[in-house]
Parts: C-alpha cells; structure tokens; sequence
C-alpha cells in the first residue's frame, strides 16, 4: 500500500498580538499553499499557523480540500493502528507556528482532570477536554516568563519594589519572605506561601493596579540599571526596567506588568527549547517559533489579554513549581533513526530530536546544507506532519516526490520511509521540524 505523502494547506489565527502582515511567519507560511480565502493584510495581525486536525482550524488536503480530519477519520491507518487506539481518529497533538508581535496572555494549561471539569463546566471558553502540555522551539530569537522563578529572587523583588509589595500586602509578602529564606524547610509550606503572594498579587483591585503601575513604571523609568535591584545597578535591572516599559506601552495598566517579578524571564535562540507541562504558569513575550502541543485550545488566562480571563480558576490550579531558567530549558539530542548522506556529513547538516516526557508527540529539526546533502529516516509507526521553515528542498516518500520551500507543510502517513535533500546551493539551509507520535 502506498503511504501518502499529503500537501496541507493550513489555516492562520488572527489574534491581537501576532506580528503584522507579512511579517508574521505564520502568514507568510500560510501563504505558501495557494488558497483562494487567504490574503496577506499588512495591517492585520497573524498569530498562529495551525497544523492538524483540531476541529477548531483543521488542515486541509491541497489537492482535494478535504480536511485531514476527515482523511484520518476515514482510513485510521494514517494514524497506525497503534496510535487510532490510543487516541482515536485524529492526531494526538496539535503544530503550529506563532508569530509572537506582544505578549500573550498570562496562561497556563489545566490538566487533564481539571480540562474535563471546566470543559464540561463551560464548553465555549474551554473547547476541548484534554491537557495541553507544549513544547516551544524557537525559529529566531524568544523571550518569555515561563514557570515561577526560584524563591529567593521573588523575595529579592518583594523587598526591592514597594509597588509590588503593596499590591501583594505587606502580611503576605512578610511570611512570604520568612518561607523562602528558610535554609531547606517544608517543599510544600514554601509553595503554599508562593500561592498565597501570588494570590494576593492577583486579587488586586483595579485602581490599585492602576495607581501602582503609574508608580513602578515611574521607577523603572527613573531608576534603570537600579531598578528593582536594592540600588545596586545590574544589567538585569535594565533588562527588568526594559520589560516594565515594554509592556506597559503594549498593555497600560495590567497586573500583567507585575507578574513578571515572579516568572523566569527566559530568553531562546534559534533550536533552543522550553517544555511546559499541564499546569504551568507562561506568558510568551516575543519572536517566532514552532510549538507542539497535545491536542487540545484550553487556556486559562489571568492577565496582559483581552480574551476571557479566569482568574481564580489560574490561582487554584497551578503546580507551583519553581526553579531557575535553565531547568525550563530542553536540550535536543541527535535523532539516532535518520542517515545523512556524505554530502550531509561534510557540510554540518544535523538531524536533532526534542523529546518531552509525554507520548502525544516529539519533533525532530533537519537542517541540511549545501547542495545534495540528504537524510533517510527509517519508517515511523505513527503519523508526522512536517514543515519547511527556511531554504528549499525536495520531500520523498517511496517515489512520491514533491519540492519544498519555506511554509510548505506536509502530512506524512504511518510506517513511511522519508527522504529530506537540499537543493538550495552551498550557502542555503534547508531547515524543516517534523511533528510526530509513535507509541
Ligand atoms: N503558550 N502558547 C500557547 O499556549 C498557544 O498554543 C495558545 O494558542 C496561545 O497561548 C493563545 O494565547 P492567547 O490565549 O491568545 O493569549
Ligand atoms: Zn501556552
């Protein structure tokens, strides 16, 4: 049986904070695959390209408009049968690119028990029932707050910066303080302290909000090098002053600005990785990448959106996990199941596997250089989608053979033998990451 090697055209959310026009990757990619309900606007935001079977924005088959949901519903050997099995006919995670202009939303992602409960609950505002854990690969320099930092940071800032203090209260703040400089002590009395200053951060009325940021962007802008560091001038106090800046012109007044002094602000360059798992507080800040994720839309936010907010319900849920940002970081290694040609070998090409602790889906980057460099990987028991993200190329399954450039997007069946080759010349790199889940 020929395993098919389908070209997708992929659907592109417009939401507030994607970059604009065609300077949003997702858009430029989405306008890749020629399709008449798709024109670039230079004053629209593009935010997200979306690469799957999610009902919400589901791919479709170039050639046939049929949507790939509809393709694996019908022939459940796309999957495998392995993976049909276990979660049905559809893929288990959901591929996107973002194209990040401003700061999404403070989020997180509830777990799979809390996803049935609110799911149920409130359908509109919690469309799937699953858990979302996410994995982000940067495609050109990140930032983002991502998972609490450790504790003894936040007490830095809780004594640094009396706009903080006062929106978390002084009482919270004080035992928040006395927990975390605790030499070992109780795991679970620190994160029930975190919870309470974080909680009483984001019960802030409006106007105090709004009188405390007037007073901490006062500081960051008058302080600089200063700021937020007890008088001792840093860099990181004008990395921090910078931020509070920047996202008060995006937002204005927003409790957003005041959860930064909790989060990990962590920075990726391209290839570099974070995972979060279900439950894990985030807020991306900037740049383009490709995320992978169960397949699931459910996100609880509490600030920097004008999307729905569920504040208490993100306070409750939270792991409270914390740790420094090299911890929230993911290291690839090289995917042992794929044979570079010679001519891969000699130019550098490497063909790395990012592989989070879930089963719904790991990536592999392929980054082939020069002329004729090629990788064959063995046949995967499971589904792929894959797409071009830079250079150009050719994609062949059996003697299926199509071209590739940038935003191409392919749907690979299970149990197919696929070969990658660059065509771009000596200075071009042909770079695509593959999604794909195999049990
Ligand atoms: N961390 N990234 C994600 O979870 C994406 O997959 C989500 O789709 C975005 O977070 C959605 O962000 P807004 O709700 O528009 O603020
Ligand atoms: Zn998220």
């Amino acid at each position: 049986m020929q395993v098919p090697l389908i070209r997708l055209q992929c659907g592109v959310n417009s939401y507030e904070w994607g970059k604009k026009g065609s300077d949003s990757a997702a858009a430029r990619f989405a306008a890749a695959t020629p399709s008449d309900d798709l024109s670039i606007r230079s004053d629209k935001p593009y935010a997200e390209l979306w690469m799957g079977t999610h009902p919400s924005n589901p791919s479709k088959d170039v050639n046939t408009g049929r949507t790939l949901l509809d393709l694996c519903s019908e022939n459940q050997l796309l999957l495998s049968q392995s993976v049909a099995a276990k979660y049905g006919a559809k893929l288990p995670f959901l591929f996107k690119v973002l194209s990040i202009n401003k700061a999404l939303s403070i989020q997180a992602h509830p777990n799979k028990k809390l996803a049935e409960q609110l799911h149920a609950r409130d359908p509109k505002n919690y469309p799937d029932d699953n858990h979302k854990p996410e994995m982000a690969i940067a495609i050109t320099p990140f930032e983002g707050l991502c998972g609490f930092r450790p504790l003894d940071e936040i007490a830095h800032f809780l004594e640094t910066v009396k706009p903080l203090r006062t929106l978390v209260g002084e009482e919270e703040a004080a035992q928040f303080i006395q927990a975390a400089k605790q030499e070992g002590g109780d795991e679970a009395a620190k994160k029930k302290a975190l919870q309470k200053a974080f909680g009483g951060l984001m019960s802030s009325s409006p106007e105090d909000v709004d009188r405390e940021t007037v007073n901490l962007v006062e500081l960051a802008k008058t302080e600089g090098e200063t700021f937020a560091a007890g008088g001792v001038s840093s860099t990181k106090g004008a990395v921090l002053a910078e931020l509070v800046t920047r996202l008060h012109g995006q937002f204005g007044s927003d409790i957003g600005i005041f959860v930064l002094f909790f989060l990990n602000f962590v920075t990726l360059q391209p290839g570099e990785a974070l995972f979060l798992v279900a439950d894990d507080i985030h807020a991306y800040v900037s740049g383009d990448i490709v995320e992978c994720m169960a397949a699931s839309d459910n996100v609880v936010r509490a600030g920097l959106t004008p999307k729905f907010k569920d504040v208490s319900t993100l306070v409750n849920m939270l792991t409270y996990n914390y740790a420094p940002i090299d911890q929230q970081k993911m290291t690839p290694t090289d995917y042992p199941y794929a044979t570079l040609n010679r001519a891969g070998y000699s130019s550098g090409s490497s063909v790395l596997l990012y592989d989070p602790p879930i089963d719904e889906f790991s990536v592999v980057r392929t980054l082939l250089r020069g002329d004729g460099a090629k990788a064959t990987f063995e046949p995967l028991e499971g589904p792929s989608i894959i797409i071009c993200t830079s250079g150009k190329g050719t994609i062949a399954v059996g003697p299926t053979k199509h071209e590739m450039k940038e935003g191409y997007v392919f749907f690979v069946g299970s149990t197919a033998e696929l070969v990658l080759e660059s065509t771009g010349g000596q200075d071009d790199e042909f770079i695509t990451y593959k999604a794909f889940c195999e049990i």
